[in-house]
């Protein structure tokens, strides 16, 4: 009976193609990564056969020596690069190699410009992996088998990086994959053995398992002491190990240069970039373990899909056990990339047992410790590289004071926000920096929440603030409401809002002002109930305001009532809000509200009193339930006053 060779034709997955199209075009200024890239898968597979190896022995087949062996061909221009580790079958073959399983993917290719330049930085965020095999070659011959299969369950996988691969049944005797780059013409520098011997060493040094090369045989050669004194003895050509095949993070710290951490980072992170800093430490005592702990320069780009997974590598006494245990890092620190290698957890540990593990709990909480110490030093050490990081990862770590209230004063001494002090939108203001400028007789911190930077900086509820020389944080992004419902007081400081309850400035208001305003709220007794009578229900109270100097009125928020940028954070969840009623403070010095209050015909005060009203309500809010009638009255206003 003849063997049937069952070869099939699959189109990649869209994404696909656009991935390998830009890895084609854009990727020709670091091509070498191509071997960083598939050493490290070949590293993954090993872990990964060594994982399911402690449940089965037998998966070893008797070769438990996990290694990759690259090697060169000069004559048929091809690099191979081949590991003993767990191997795939044709079905994991098609789906591994011709999709890409990360959710929110096509999303991804939406954001990508068309700009080379832009575009390659961003496929740097995104991780090109494998593909990355199509920079240096024009074909790929992938050649598998699954460990614990089968010699004739192999499968061969090829490629040119355009539309399509072919997938053929194979027999593979070994265990493991081999990836075979047929070079392209103009990229035969990378059969020289000494270039990829040095790349190899740049990249793999931290690799836990060994790299080989071929290394050829060293005839035998004469001795120091010339042709007639001792040979030196020939040497077999062998494969050699090129790496010290020793996991960076159980070496000694003062070992380590920044390099190699750095190289480290981009193995296990597969970003383009140098993190922008890290913290490595070994931890002995009630809990046993090593943690090697990593901040990005840059978000990737997927941070804000919920479905995306993060989490740390975990190991458990160096056995691989995996990728993403995000039991180890709250969410606001999701960005966070690392390694953390347990001597106490069990090897059999699964995600469930993690969940409600002691040990667990005590590493998640010593983790997060780190990195937030880790972000305080950058940002009293390097302010420039911690301005960067603020600006990527900001809006994560605003959700810290909600989800990690034992942080809050650690995460809230890390924020930093826009103020009036530099006015301007950079979020540049740490609450200590606000501290030191407190007047004296300032015993509060000031904040405005709004709809954007302008709207915040203009507010009329910053005149009196300007006019006594009091910064004000000014926060505009959709996150903000949502921190600081959660962030009552910094360094015993309490958060004020200016747009909230009655203002209380303290002592900043000394006696003369006092008596000055008690004055002006007694002479403006009679107005005042004028008002309230005219809006009656429409609002929760009219009072005189001590906020405004240039402004003839403002909508405040009552002390207990939801602030308006939380209705409207609810109102877009979907969520059921209150009818929201506010308080309307008039400035009796302003020239409209003495204009008003001189009008006798109550109906014409009732119009004026509603305008002041649906004005103030505007510049708070943005908008108002029924603007034509707004601008109606506003044109018959104007038209009589002619
Ligand atoms: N040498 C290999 N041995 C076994 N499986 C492999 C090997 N190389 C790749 N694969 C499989 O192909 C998948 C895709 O690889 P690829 O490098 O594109 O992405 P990844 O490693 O999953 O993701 P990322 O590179 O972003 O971490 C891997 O997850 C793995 O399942």
């Amino acid at each position: 009976m003849s063997e049937t060779v069952k070869t099939e034709k699959h189109g990649f997955q869209t994404e696909v193609g656009k991935l390998l199209h830009l890895v084609t075009h854009s990727l020709y200024s670091n091509k070498e990564i191509f071997l960083r890239e598939l050493v490290s898968n070949a590293a993954d597979a090993a872990d990964k056969l060594r994982f399911k190896a402690l449940s089965d022995n037998s998966l070893y087949e008797s070769d438990g020596e996990l290694r990759v062996r690259i090697s060169v061909d000069k004559e048929q221009g091809t690099i191979t690069i081949s590991d003993n580790g767990i191997g795939m079958t044709r079905e994991q073959a098609i789906e591994h190699l011709g999709t890409i399983a990360k959710s929110g993917t096509s999303e991804f290719f939406g954001q990508l410009t068309g700009d080379e330049s832009k575009d390659s930085q961003l496929i740097g965020q995104f991780g090109v992996g494998f593909y990355s095999a199509f920079i240096v070659a024009d074909r790929v011959t992938v050649l598998s088998r699954a460990a614990g299969h089968d010699a004739t369950t192999g499968v061969q996988w090829e490629s040119a990086g355009e539309g399509d691969f072919e997938v053929t049944d194979i027999e593979k005797s070994t265990r493991g994959t081999d990836i075979i780059l047929h070079l392209r013409d103009d990229e035969k520098e990378f059969l020289d053995e000494w270039k990829l011997r040095s790349i190899v060493n740049k990249y793999s040094d931290h690799i836990s398992i060994a790299v080989e090369m071929w290394k050829e045989e060293v005839p035998e050669r004469d001795g120091p002491d010339g042709p007639e004194g001792d040979k030196i003895p020939a040497e077999p050509a062998h494969w050699e190990q090129v790496n010290a095949a020793k996991a960076l993070w159980t070496r000694e710290k003062s070992d380590i240069s920044d390099e190699e951490y750095n190289e480290f980072y981009k193995h296990i992170s597969h970003d383009f970039e140098d993190a922008l800093t890290w913290g490595h430490n070994r931890v002995e005592g009630t809990h046993d373990y090593t943690s090697l702990l990593y901040v990005p320069k840059r978000a990737p780009w997927d941070m804000w899909n919920r479905e995306t997974k993060h989490g740390l590598k975990l190991y458990v006494q160096r056995v691989f056990i995996m990728d993403d245990a995000e039991q180890f890092m709250p969410t606001y620190l999701r960005f966070v990339k690392g390694v953390l290698d347990s001597n106490d957890l069990p090897l059999n540990v699964s995600r469930e047992l993690l969940q409600d593990s002691k040990v667990t709990d005590a590493m998640r909480k010593a983790c997060t410790k780190r990195v937030l110490q880790m972000l305080e030093k950058t940002a009293k050490k390097d302010p420039e590289a911690y301005q960067a990081f603020w600006k990527e990862f900001g809006n994560a770590l605003k959700e810290g004071p909600a989800e990690d209230a034992s942080n809050k004063e650690k995460i809230a001494g890390l924020l930093r926000f826009a103020s009036t002090h530099n006015d301007n939108s950079e979020q540049t203001v740490a609450l200590a920096d606000y501290i030191e400028r407190m007047k004296e007789g300032q015993d509060k911190i000031y904040y405005i929440v709004a709809d954007s930077y302008n709207a915040a900086k203009n507010s009329p509820h910053l005149e009196v603030f300007r006019k006594k020389g009091v910064e004000v944080l000014l926060m505009s992004e959709r996150v903000d409401e949502w921190l600081i419902s959660h962030l009552n007081e910094f360094d015993a400081k309490q958060l004020v809002s200016v747009t909230r309850g009655s203002l209380d400035l303290g002592d900043l208001d000394d006696d003369a002002d006092k008596e000055a305003q008690k004055a002006i709220e007694e002479a403006a007794e009679g107005l005042v109930s004028r008002v309230k009578a005219s809006l009656g229900d429409s609002v929760k109270d009219v009072r005189v305001t001590h906020r405004l100097t240039d402004s003839p009125a403002c909508i405040v928020t009552d002390e207990n009532d939801m602030s308006s940028q939380m209705v409207k954070l609810m109102k877009a969840a979907g969520q059921p809000v209150p009818e929201q009623k506010f308080i309307l403070e008039v400035n009796p010095e302003h020239d409209l509200v003495k204009h008003m209050d001189a009008e006798q015909a109550e109906d014409t005060f009732a119009e004026w009193s509603q305008l002041l009203l649906d004005q103030a309500t505007l510049s708070e809010q943005g908008a108002l339930d029924n603007p034509a009638e707004f601008v109606a009255r506003l044109n018959k206003l104007l038209l009589a006053a002619k």
